[in-house]
């Protein structure tokens, strides 16, 4: 087991997701799919992991399961020590963990504002001075959506406004880790960069530990770590060595 040792990054390292010897096969009438095999893997607070891999490799299955949607078929994931089954998958992403997913997941019924300040009722999220709605309004105008946005329909809102709802949802969680699930597929770069320089800031100013599946080359270079999926198994790049086994 290994754990990434960049520099520059924020001095509150300490383990919070690990991953111990986890497998995940899909089975579906006869056939069965191993998608990940053996994974052994820890996440530290801090930090800002990019997951790389080919199309199908298991990214968005690996990051369903560290993100409590699903459980492994073998082996075991513990937060701060505590193995999720034990701790609950529910309290677990209600408390912990916040996704972004790949198809946003918004509730088409709310406005972008209501979606916010919905998640950080559910999740108890209180800020630190003002209301949730004025903090909700604060976050998705930090993500470029002014409050005429904000207070429309999620379904009148382009794909990429829908994106950045998805994103200021899960920011105004204030969990201790995030997920997210190709977070800037469908924004344009300068948009893009302002979102991955929010995900280090999270992570190095504020702790949180974030981890990130992506195809975008230029997302994993401002990543402290980058992790590759081939095949069921895990590697971790080094720019020196090359990529090896964790
Ligand atoms: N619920 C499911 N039942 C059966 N097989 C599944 C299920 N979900 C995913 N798979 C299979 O598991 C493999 C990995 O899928 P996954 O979505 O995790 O890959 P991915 O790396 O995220 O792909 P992409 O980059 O295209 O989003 C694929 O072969 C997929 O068909």
């Amino acid at each position: 087991m290994t754990s990434a040792t960049p520099t520059g990054t924020a001095p509150h390292r300490a383990a919070v997701l690990r991953l111990h010897e986890v497998s995940h096969t899909y089975s579906g009438g006869r056939r069965r799919t191993t998608v990940l095999k053996n994974i052994d893997c820890t996440f530290e607070r801090g930090t800002l992991t990019a997951v790389l891999g080919p199309s199908g490799s298991g990214k968005t299955t690996l990051l369903s399961l560290a993100s409590g949607l699903d459980t492994p078929t073998r082996g075991t994931i513990s937060f701060d020590g505590r193995d999720l089954a034990e701790l609950g998958l529910g309290r677990y992403r209600n408390r912990h963990a916040a996704t972004i997913f790949q198809q946003y997941n918004l509730l088409t019924y709310m406005t972008a504002l209501q979606n916010v300040t919905t998640a950080m009722e559910i999740t108890g999220a209180k800020p630190a001075t003002g209301s949730r709605r004025s903090r909700a309004l604060q976050i998705l105008e930090d993500m470029g959506l002014d409050r005429a946005t904000a207070t429309r329909n999620v379904l009148r809102l382009s794909g990429g406004q829908q994106q950045r709802v998805a994103i200021a949802r899960a920011l105004a969680c204030d969990v201790d880790i995030l997920f997210a699930d190709e977070p800037t597929g469908n924004l344009d770069e300068d948009t893009a960069d302002g979102i991955v320089d929010t995900f280090r800031e999270l992570a190095h100013a504020q702790g949180k530990c974030v981890i990130v599946v992506t195809h975008s080359q230029r997302l994993a270079a401002k990543a402290d770590r980058v992790l590759t999926l081939r095949k069921g198994r895990l590697t971790e790049r080094r720019d020196a060595e090359g990529d090896r086994g964790i």
